[in-house]
């Protein structure tokens, strides 16, 4: 019998760092063929064109499937299935495959489509690999912290309902098997410990925790979990085991047009202010400006907002400034994007 072509899932909120996570592991690939499927939240692929534009020769435009906007767990027969059989029917078909899921997936879903019959003799789920971002985490911002809860109670009696936010992270967190608390250079040593507890509380058995700063993880450890995952989903519960599929209506995404930027300084303070005063999740984008040869990625999470010059703009390639703003849903479109300068 051949053998299976391992998997590996990376799952992790929005901006917790599995794109950097996932560079940083082509970088490191040693020769080994690796495969990418990548799914994101809002129209434009920016994570796809962020992977491409890292000009690593591991990774070529073929190594790269996106399957934009979409939930791939809701998706599976008309896009994830034909994708990893177009990957499987390579003439070199690659000897491990990585799936990027979107920040808000749930990821047991999508370990379930393992057991589609045209998959699941050729592919197994090495491991689902959750990045958390240890800085927002120490924030509250996925869990509220434990001496709130018990003021809330003594206060009220009841404690309010998990947020869709903290519904999400958990659920991400129960289904995986390696956990990377990333980001550990934004944090103080008492914070991270912090977190790690919230994490291992949260869990309802033993996963193992690394830590990490720029998704930076020994790839024999994140590639070789050894899991066969799709048949260990009885011990992975989720908040939706009890729903018919699930619904998308607590997040939502649109695109901005911007103008060129002539001061990237300047945007960036701007986005600060928006994001702290709409409450946006996450932002990114590239945007150009006027008399650099290159394009300005921008890059938020929370009221974080992080720019670089990423490529040149190609010869044949528009210039345009856009951003992809999520948030939960209620986020106020329009009032964004009048904050932000959109057009
Ligand atoms: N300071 C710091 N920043 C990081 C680290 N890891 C990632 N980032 C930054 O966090 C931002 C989000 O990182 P991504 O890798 O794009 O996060 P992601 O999880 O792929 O985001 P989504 O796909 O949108 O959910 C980027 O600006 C990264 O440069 C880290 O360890 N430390």
């Amino acid at each position: 019998m051949l053998s299976k072509t391992p998997a590996t899932i990376v799952t992790g909120f929005l901006g917790a760092g599995k794109t950097t996570l996932i560079r940083s592991l082509l970088e490191r690939a040693g020769g080994r063929r690796l495969a990418l499927i990548i799914n994101e939240f809002g129209d434009v692929g920016i994570d796809g064109e962020i992977l491409r534009a890292c000009g690593n020769p591991t990774c070529t435009e073929d190594d790269v499937i996106e399957l934009a906007n979409g939930c791939l767990c809701c998706t599976v027969a008309d896009d994830f299935v034909p994708a990893i059989e177009k990957l499987l029917a390579r003439p070199q078909p690659p000897e491990h495959i990585i799936i990027e899921t979107s920040g808000l997936a749930l990821p047991k879903p999508l370990v379930q489509a393992f057991h589609w019959p045209a998959i699941k003799s050729r592919v197994t789920v090495d491991g689902v690999v959750a990045v958390v971002d240890a800085a927002a985490a120490a924030e509250g911002r996925f869990a509220p912290d434990p001496a709130a809860l018990a003021a809330q109670k003594a206060e009220s009696g009841t404690v309010d309902h998990e947020t869709p936010i903290e519904e999400v992270f958990e659920d991400q967190l129960l289904c995986a098997d390696l956990i990377v608390v990333n980001k550990t250079d934004l944090v103080a040593a008492a914070d991270l410990a912090r977190v790690e507890d919230l994490i291992r509380g949260a869990l309802n058995r033993d996963a193992k925790l690394l830590r990490a700063a720029n998704g930076s993880v020994d790839p024999l450890v994140l590639l070789g979990v050894g899991g066969a995952v799709e048949d260990d989903l009885a011990n992975r519960p989720s908040h939706h085991d009890d729903e018919e599929g699930h619904d998308h209506d607590d997040f939502t995404s649109f695109v901005v047009e911007l103008p060129a930027q002539p001061d990237p300084a300047a945007l960036t303070r701007l986005l600060e202010e928006v994001a702290g005063v709409h409450g946006v999740l996450r932002l990114k984008g590239f945007i150009d400006v006027p008399g650099k040869p290159m394009r300005l990625l921008v890059q938020g999470v929370g009221t974080r907002i992080q720019t670089h010059y990423d490529r040149l703009w190609k010869p044949d390639e528009p210039r345009r400034s856009r951003l992809v703003v999520i948030g939960e849903t209620g986020l106020d479109r329009e009032a964004v994007t009048r904050a932000v300068g959109g057009v």
